[in-house]
Parts: C-alpha cells; structure tokens; sequence
C-alpha cells in the first residue's frame, strides 16, 4: 500500500492517539523505532506520566509511532572535568554556587550513568569557557550592539550553543528557565545574517522562528528589535495571531525582513497563501519546542516543517518526517523541558543534531532511552508517579525557593495578600486555571487595595500587550494569569509566583515557577492549595526533587513547617 506524505501523517496520528501499537513502513515519516523496540516502550510506558500528558494534549511528533513519554536521564557528562557538573547553573553569568540549607536526598536511577549518555562531542574544551562575546567570534557590529544594549558577557548556554550553532549543527537547547536561552539561537543568526553578520551574500527571509504564543513571539521580536537597533529594526517581522493579517503581509512585502517571528497558525496561514517565502531560509527555531509539538499545533508545524528551508522542487516522497532533512537549513530546537521524544524527533535531521546545555554538548545519536529514575525513597516501591521528571528537574532555576500552604477555596484571595505582605514581593505573577474565577480574583484584589490586572486568552491582542507592558512598568503589583503565560515569559522583575490552582503536572509547575529567578536573581514560588489536594503538591515535589517546604503566613511573616516525609 502506498501513501501519500499528509495521508501517512493522518493514519498516524489516528493510531497513535488511539494509543494503539502499529507496524510501520518505510516510508512512514519515523524512521526510528522498529516494532518489537515500539512494543517494549508500549509495555514499560509511564501510567503517571502519560495520563497527565494526555490530559494537556501533548502528543509529540516524534511519538507518533507509539504514544509514550520518557525523558532523558540527567547525568551529563561534562567536557572539561569528566564529571558532572554541580555548579553549572550556578555559574550562569558567574555566578556564585548557592548552598541550600535543605538536604535533599538524592535520586537513584535504576539505570547505569553509561547507558544514558554513551559519548561527547570531540569538541575544543575552551569554547565552554568563553566569558566574551568577543571570545565567541561574534562580529564587531554585533558586539558593538550588545555593549550598547548593557550586555557584555555571555551566560553558560550561550557560551556553549554559539560555537556549535555556527559549526552548522542542528542543535537542540536545554537549560533552565531564564538563563538567555533566547540570546544564545538569536545571536547565532545574527552573526550570520543581517546587518551586523560577518559580510555575505544577500538578504531574504533568512530566518523562521515559531513560539507558542503571541506574547512570547512578540517578546523575542522585542529582543531582535533591541540587538538590531532603530535603524535596522523593520528587518524582522512579527507574525503572531490576533492582529490585522493584511498588515503582516504588506509588511512583509514591503519591509523585506530577514527575520520573521510567529505563531504557529498565523505563519502557515501566510505561508499556505504564498505571501512568506522560506525556502531559501537558513535558520529554523522551534523555541519552547515540546509545546509546539504537541497535538495542539499539529497541522500547523507540519506545513511549517513541511516548507521552511525546503527547495522547490524538493518531492514530498523525499520527506521522511515532519522533522525532515533540510539541506541547507539549521534546525534549533529550544526549551527548558527537553523530552526524550524531541530529542527522538531531532535524530531524524541530516547535520549532526547535538543536545547543547550549559557546559555540555551531546551528539543525540549518543543519547539512549532511559529508564525512569526513583526519588530515594521510593525507589523500592517501583511505582511510576514517583518518578522522577528529570527534564522537568534541569528546567529549575537553582535560585527558586519552593513553599505550599493551605487555605479554603474562599480564602485564597486572603492568603494570596498575607503571602504578598509576607514576603515584601513586589512583583507578583499568580496562576490560576480558569479564565472567570481568574476575574474574580482581580476584582477582590482591587478591592482590597492591592493593584492587580488580568492576563488571558479571551483578551484580544492589543489588550494583552497593553496589560502586560503595564504590568512590566509597576503599574500594576500582581499579574493573575492563566497556563497562557506560563512558557518564555520574561519579566525580570518578577520575585513571586504563586500557584492559585494547581499546575497539571510537575512540567507546567516548572515553567510557571520559572517565571521568577530569571538569570540567577532570587525568586520565590508559593503554591496556595487546599487541603486534599497537598498529596498532589508532595508527589510533584518528588518528581521535581526539590524542596517545597509547608509554610504559612502569620502576622506579616513566613513560617516554614517541618514536615516528616520531606525527601
Ligand atoms: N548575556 C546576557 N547578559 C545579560 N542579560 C541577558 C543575557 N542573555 C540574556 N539576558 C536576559 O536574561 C533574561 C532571560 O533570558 P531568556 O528570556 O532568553 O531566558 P530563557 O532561558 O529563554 O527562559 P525561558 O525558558 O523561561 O524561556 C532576559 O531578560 C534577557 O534579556
């Protein structure tokens, strides 16, 4: 039987969201999983893991062939030592390693470190070390622009993901959240196109990058304006969903930009019309890559995949998957939770894919499947949701201090402005699940004298950017928000997050916690929650392994509980 590409895709998807196991033919866009390996997966599949990801609806590309969920083993090896690095995050931006007063025991993994990462990249051991940009090899232009913007000195994951991403390798981008992950893609292009590049050839859309959101597309395209400068600013182009279509493609045609920025709808919406060519495009970001390829985006990454980077001409026979070989285009894939299935998904590009973390670089082709790893003291019990989420694991700030309290679902709004009080924060990002108890939150909040204001996708676009440019400039104390701005968003000024409702899973307590203690300064994270639902906050603190200690708030101050079973 002989399918077409997009047929081939369909049946996959159908098969893989029924969760059945099927054989696969050769001309199935996965090329890496043969069957009985499929079954074993099948078998040994996470229960905990995939209910929660089923529930979120992240069914990776890369999965399609069987719906399972692993994530790599943490222990990295690290070039310059040969072992593991203790301090690596630590040392972002130099610095100093931060000694936690809790003992938290450590994990163990039921799989030897070897089988985990096999080998290293052969790789000059002083790229790592590079504490300049001009150490990098960044060109002049462009490093007169970073001085000018106040940055002088790259952070770890920038250090490491430069070097390689200018050797041409496709690369995938793990480090935790806030540590310039956007920088270390945005300065590699930039060195290579544009303005400020080291001189070449000519300019077209040189550049694709695809978030999940429009505020996270509009921030990076915030940030490519900054490095670009005044006058060069219109080289990039936002093409995010909500605003005027019409307008985006009058821009494009007439700006010219090198750069585009988008969502995933509102690019393939473009593209699919002809008015955004990116076949001759040299670069392709997927930044917050897990989310984008989940089965929410589905339709809209595969004509993205399909056609960034891809010659006319190119037979859509030739494509082996939605991650196709793309022969002249680099494909950087970018997040701080790196599931094992992207890693699955980014083997299947031609130029040498390597995983880049801050002080490692791995060839993927090197990384096997692990085994999940059992938090120390559950590791006779074998059962799954004491796993531990190890992407999800590197994906936290080592600065963040982790608390929970309890209080009545009526209550909450009180304890959220004890919270507040309690610990002097100024800058205050509270989530919560659903859009109308979200409103009333604000209301009580302003109330009660406390400036608030709401983030959420029922807000059209322009009133979006309008809050949260507010909410940056101190107009407003406390941002109540939804899972819409739990990816990428950079407010550096944030030192407080609180978890109104409790996240999904221990993945979106991460990112959402990640919202403060961005590039090494101190952030708290304080999960309000009522109390049958602390079994809950205790199992995600096992798999993030970390501290979330009890605590509550009593005339003004914290008081942290002690708690027997705190690993
Ligand atoms: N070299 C640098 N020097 C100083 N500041 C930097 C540098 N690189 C990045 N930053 C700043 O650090 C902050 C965090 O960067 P960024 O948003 O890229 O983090 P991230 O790793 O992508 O986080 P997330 O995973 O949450 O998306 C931003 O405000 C950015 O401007």
């Amino acid at each position: 039987m002989r399918l077409t590409v997009g047929q081939v895709h369909r049946y996959v998807l159908a098969l893989a969201s029924s969760r059945s196991c099927f054989v696969l033919g050769d001309h199935l866009p996965f090329r890496m999983l043969s069957l009985p390996r499929a079954v074993s997966f099948h078998q040994t599949a996470w229960h905990d893991t995939q209910t929660v990801e089923d529930k979120s609806g992240l069914l990776t590309l890369a999965s399609l062939e069987v719906q399972n969920k692993v994530e790599y083993g943490k222990k990295e090896i690290a070039t310059r030592t040969g072992g593991t690095k203790p301090s690596s995050r630590a040392l972002a931006l130099n610095m100093k390693p931060k000694v936690s007063s809790f003992n938290a025991k450590p994990v163990k993994s039921s799989l030897p470190k070897s089988a985990v990462l096999k080998k290293t990249l052969k790789i000059d051991e002083s790229l790592f070390s590079a504490k300049s940009f001009e150490e990098l090899g960044l060109p002049p232009l462009l490093i007169d622009r970073l001085n000018k913007e106040g940055l002088t000195a790259p952070t770890e994951v920038q250090s490491a993901a430069i070097p390689i991403i200018s050797r041409k390798h496709d690369a995938v981008i793990q480090s935790y959240t806030g540590s310039g992950k956007t920088l270390a893609y945005l300065l590699s292009i930039l060195s290579e196109i544009g303005p400020l590049k080291r001189p070449t050839e000519q300019d077209s859309v040189e550049a694709v990058i695809v978030a999940p959101s429009r505020e996270l597309g509009m921030q990076i395209v915030r940030e490519v304006k900054k490095i670009l400068g005044p006058s060069d600013k219109r080289l990039v182009q936002q093409l995010v969903g909500g605003a005027n279509r019409s307008r985006q493609e009058e821009a494009l045609k007439k700006n010219k930009p090198i750069i585009v920025v988008g969502t995933p709808g509102r690019i393939s919406e473009i593209s699919a019309a002809g008015k955004l060519h990116t076949h001759s495009c040299r670069f392709l970001v997927l930044d917050e890559v897990d989310q984008l390829l989940s089965f929410n985006y589905r339709e809209d990454m595969h004509r993205i995949l399909e056609h960034v980077g891809r010659k006319s001409g190119t037979s859509s026979r030739d494509i082996l998957g939605p991650l196709a070989r793309r022969s002249e285009c680099q494909t950087i894939l970018v997040s701080a939770t790196i599931p094992f299935s992207v890693i699955r998904a980014a083997r299947s590009w031609g130029h040498d894919p390597v995983l880049v973390r801050a002080m490692s670089v791995v060839p993927l082709e090197s990384i096997t499947v692990p085994r999940p790893m059992l938090s120390q003291t559950d590791a006779n019990s074998n059962s799954p949701s004491n796993s531990v989420n190890q992407a999800a694991v590197d994906s936290l700030p080592p600065s963040l201090e982790h608390y929970y309290c309890t209080s009545k679902a009526q209550h909450k709004v009180d304890t959220l402005r004890r919270c507040i009080h309690a610990l002097e924060a100024q800058t205050v990002i509270a989530f919560m699940n659903n859009t109308k108890p979200l409103k009333d939150v604000v209301f009580k909040l302003e109330a009660r004298g406390m400036k608030a204001t709401e983030l959420h996708g029922d807000l059209g676009k322009l009133a979006r950017s309008t809050v949260l440019k507010k909410f940056k400039d101190g107009e407003f104390r406390v941002l109540v928000t939804n899972e819409l701005s739990a990816r990428g968003l950079d407010v550096p000024e944030c030192d407080l997050v609180i978890n109104l409702d409790l996240p999904t899973d221990s993945t979106h307590y991460a990112h959402r916690a990640g919202r403060t203690g961005r590039l090494g300064q101190k952030g708290t994270v304080v999960t309000i929650c009522e109390e049958t639902e602390t079994f809950v906050v205790r199992k995600m603190r096992k798999q993030l392994a970390v501290p979330i200690k009890p605590c509550e708030f009593t005339e003004g101050k914290l008081l942290v509980h002690k708690e027997e079973d705190v690993e």
